[in-house]
């Protein structure tokens, strides 16, 4: 039967040890607690960290933590010191986790980290690969992994892999900076599904990959040589019922169960008849905006002096990360400024904020949830943020009111909420005074709309729809309407080839024998490729003819000293073997003069692109424009060009990355069956990468051997991923001659 198979840097128990005996608890932190329900009810096992380095755990206990993990249908990697280091603590959390959150100012590049990232990354590959058999279902999470995917791929290159990113995904202009950034993409696109948390993150990431390894984006769709990765925003929701449920039984419990911290908290609420609570609950991070709260609210406490002795801050900051210099740095900060305000606004009976610094159990939380009728959460980035949505989960009777800051992902989900700018302080404490006052049928109101959506989509729905996204990218790469060419097929068409009495190969230029080059005229063939062709047109029983886009006059240069027919501007001339050429369609050439000036506009505004003069058509190439700008302005040239040339006979055809205006009657599909007439070809073969060459695939004989290069939408019967396979199938042509 097949399984998902989850991996994240950590698994979602926390192994310890104490007085020689092991103890398990929940790992925190978004991801783990999010994601551990579905691993619960689902048939997956989950790979990942046990959160002790090999060294901590002693030699006679390291069955047993296996062991342990195994209970919970895990499987523990286990990690040194040295890697922890280099991994975990440098690279991840010293490099990734800084520039995606946009702290560029703490991201470090150092090429040791990198290393070892690389090393723990194949160890995590290496250990999925162990337990992978076909048909699972791969799925790889967050930073600390990017580069798993492409790892796994590269083993089990028809295995399901998706990807999910639980943080945010930066800007290009941010991205860019990295300077392992063409390995980092590479690696996530091992997957067949990406996952982000929000459409921002997502087309951050298009536009990075679009940009810098300049893939063809298009929507949400990257086409690589031989495969296509989807990308897609699914926002993670919470285990709903869990803390809905766990909040109904806090209030039935009675006075005799209640903990420690309930009672602390009730007697604040007893103090006076106005008394509020306000929460917040973050692991000691800085992009949590911890510092910036607490000055919102000294700044609050400041201008609304009647609310001193009302209202208190619950401040829970879980310790997290605390080997990296910034997180230590964070922590004297907070001291510092927590003991700061305490001192300024203290009382005898009374102090500002209350400020725990260590993780509680999952009861506790729910305590402070139910409890406190404000939070305040306001980082300055985070990739979602769960407590938000645990908090107004926990909400039964609809009351509470949520401050949350714009950058945090849940954000986009949660508009019923305070939405602040943490930067802000200003109108962080002006939002506190409109919680304080806002009236109980207001938060009802709000709280049930918000409630609504987290209720439907809960974590096992997110889960769910991931999934099903990934198993369609299956489905679809088996309903791919052409047929890849592998060695049987190969075989196939070899015998056809050897059969028959009568063979013509139509083999266009550019994108297919050669790759594209940012200029045109640098694509020229090389000896190898010359000889090629030479052999193959030797052979009495076979035509070769390069049928091009290109103008007659490069490609009669390149091919010179080659006896190979020439068709250029998709069958404006043909050259005979013996090179000549001829004009073979009747076509105009007056329009060029008014069309240039408007493509001339167009270059102009769109820096990188350029106008190639051909003897009867134009082309506007706009493969060095920025990705994004060279779509638009080819969707908006295309549309004036339209308009201009209507009733003129002539056509504008869109390449890759180029558009070509010129005469209706001209295209490689008329200049193919022409070649045909008169001839009693068995064997007629023809291959292309662009749009040009569709219509030789749809005009020639049906029981025609057509093949497009690249995984594009096309009429052809096969495809092949690129001019290395292209190459292939034509020595394989030449052997069989
Ligand atoms: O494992 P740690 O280094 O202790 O860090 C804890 C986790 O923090 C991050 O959580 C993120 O995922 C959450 C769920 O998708 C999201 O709500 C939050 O905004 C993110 O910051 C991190 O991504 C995890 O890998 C860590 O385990
Ligand atoms: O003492 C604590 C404090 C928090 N959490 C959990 O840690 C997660 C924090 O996730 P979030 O997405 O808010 O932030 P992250 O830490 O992942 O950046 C939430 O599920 C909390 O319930 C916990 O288990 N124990
Ligand atoms: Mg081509």
């Amino acid at each position: 039967m097949s399984k998902t198979i989850i991996i994240s840097n950590r698994l979602p128990l926390q192994i310890s040890i104490s007085e020689d005996h092991l103890e398990v608890t929940p790992s925190v932190g978004g991801l783990a607690t999010g994601l551990k329900s579905f691993h619960k009810d689902g048939d997956s096992i989950w790979i990942g960290w046990p959160g002790m380095t090999e060294e901590e755990i002693p030699e006679n206990l390291k069955n047993k933590v296996q062991q342990k993990a195994r209970e919970e249908n895990c499987v523990a990697v286990h990690l040194n010191a040295n890697e922890i280091d280099g991994f975990y603590y440098g690279f991840s959390n010293r490099t990734i986790w800084p520039l995606f959150h946009y702290f560029m100012e703490y991201t470090e590049s150092d090429d040791d980290y990198w290393h070892t990232y690389k090393e723990v990354n194949q160890k995590y590959a290496d250990e999925i690969l162990k337990h992978y058999k076909e048909g699972d279902v791969i799925w790889v999470h967050d930073y600390q992994l990017l580069l798993v995917p492409n790892m796994v791929r590269e083993q089990a290159p028809d295995a399901i892999i998706g990807f999910f990113n639980h943080i945010p995904f930066p800007s290009y202009e941010v991205f860019r900076t990295l300077p392992w950034r063409d390995e980092v993409l590479q690696g996530m696109l091992g997957a067949d599904l990406i996952g982000f948390h929000t459409y921002d993150y997502e087309r951050h990431f298009l536009s990075s990959v679009s940009r810098i390894l300049r893939h063809q984006v298009d929507f949400n769709q990257i086409t690589l040589p031989d495969r296509i990765v989807k990308v897609d925003s699914f926002p993670m929701g919470i285990d709903y019922k869990k803390f809905e449920q766990a909040a109904l039984d806090h209030y039935e419990s009675t006075s005799a169960d209640q903990s420690e911290l309930q009672k602390r908290l009730d007697h604040h609420l007893e103090s006076t008849p106005d008394a509020k609570l306000i929460l917040s609950i973050d692991r000691l991070d800085y992009t949590k905006g911890i510092a910036h709260r607490i000055r919102a609210y000294e700044y609050f406490l400041d201008k609304n002096p009647e609310y001193i002795e009302k209202v208190r801050l619950v401040m829970l900051a879980v310790p997290s990360r605390s080997n990296v210099p910034q997180y230590r740095r964070l922590k004297r900060e907070i001291d510092e400024l927590v003991g700061r305000i305490n001192g300024k606004f203290s009382t005898v009976s009374w102090t500002p904020i209350w400020y725990f610094y260590r993780s509680m159990p999952f009861e506790n939380l729910i305590d402070l949830y139910t409890t406190c009728e404000i939070a305040l959460l306001t980082p300055i980035r985070d990739g979602m943020n769960l407590v938000a949505k645990e908090y107004i989960a926990t909400r039964t009777d609809h009351t509470g009111v949520l401050i949350l800051s714009e950058m945090a992902g849940a954000a986009h989900e949660m508009n019923e909420a305070l939405i602040i700018n943490p930067n802000n302080f200003e109108q962080v404490a002006e939002a506190l005074k409109t919680a304080f006052e806002m009236p109980k049928e207001e938060q009802i109101e709000r709280n049930k709309m918000l409630q609504k959506r987290l209720r439907r989509y809960s974590v096992e729905k997110w889960a769910g729809d991931f999934m099903k996204s990934l198993r369609s990218t299956k489905e679809n790469r088996e309903s791919f309407q052409s047929i890849k060419i592998n060695s049987e097929i190969t075989q196939e068409i070899m015998t056809k080839f050897q059969q028959a009495e009568r063979r013509i190969l139509f083999i266009d230029y550019d994108g297919t024998l050669v790759n594209f080059t940012d200029k045109p005229e640098n694509a020229r063939p090389d000896a190898d490729l010359k000889e090629l062709i030479r052999d193959l047109n030797a052979d009495d029983k076979t035509d070769v003819i390069l049928i091009s886009g290109r103008d007659k006059d490069t490609l009669g240069t390149w091919w010179k000293d080659v006896p190979v027919e020439l068709i250029s501007e998709h069958g404006v001339w043909m050259r005979q073997i013996d090179g000549e050429w001829e004009l073979s369609e009747n076509v105009k050439s007056e329009w060029m003069d008014a069309v240039r000036p408007v493509i001339e506009n167009f270059v102009d505004r769109t820096p990188g692109t350029f106008i190639e003069e051909k003897n009867y058509s134009l082309a506007w190439h706009y493969r060095k424009a920025d990705p994004e700008l060279g779509e638009i302005r080819a969707n908006e040239l295309s549309t004036t060009l339209k308009e201009l040339i209507s009733n003129r006979g002539l056509s504008v055809l869109e390449g890759n990355k180029v558009l070509e205006i010129k005469s209706s009657g001209v295209n490689k599909g008329k200049a193919s069956t022409k070649k045909l007439v008169g001839k009693d070809y068995d064997f007629i073969f023809a291959i292309g990468d662009d749009w040009t060459d569709e219509y030789m695939f749809e005009d020639l004989p049906e029981d025609s051997v057509t093949v497009k290069v690249g995984i594009k939408k096309t009429s052809a019967r096969y495809y092949v991923e690129g001019t290395l396979k292209v190459r292939t199938l034509l020595e394989n042509f030449r052997k069989n001659n």
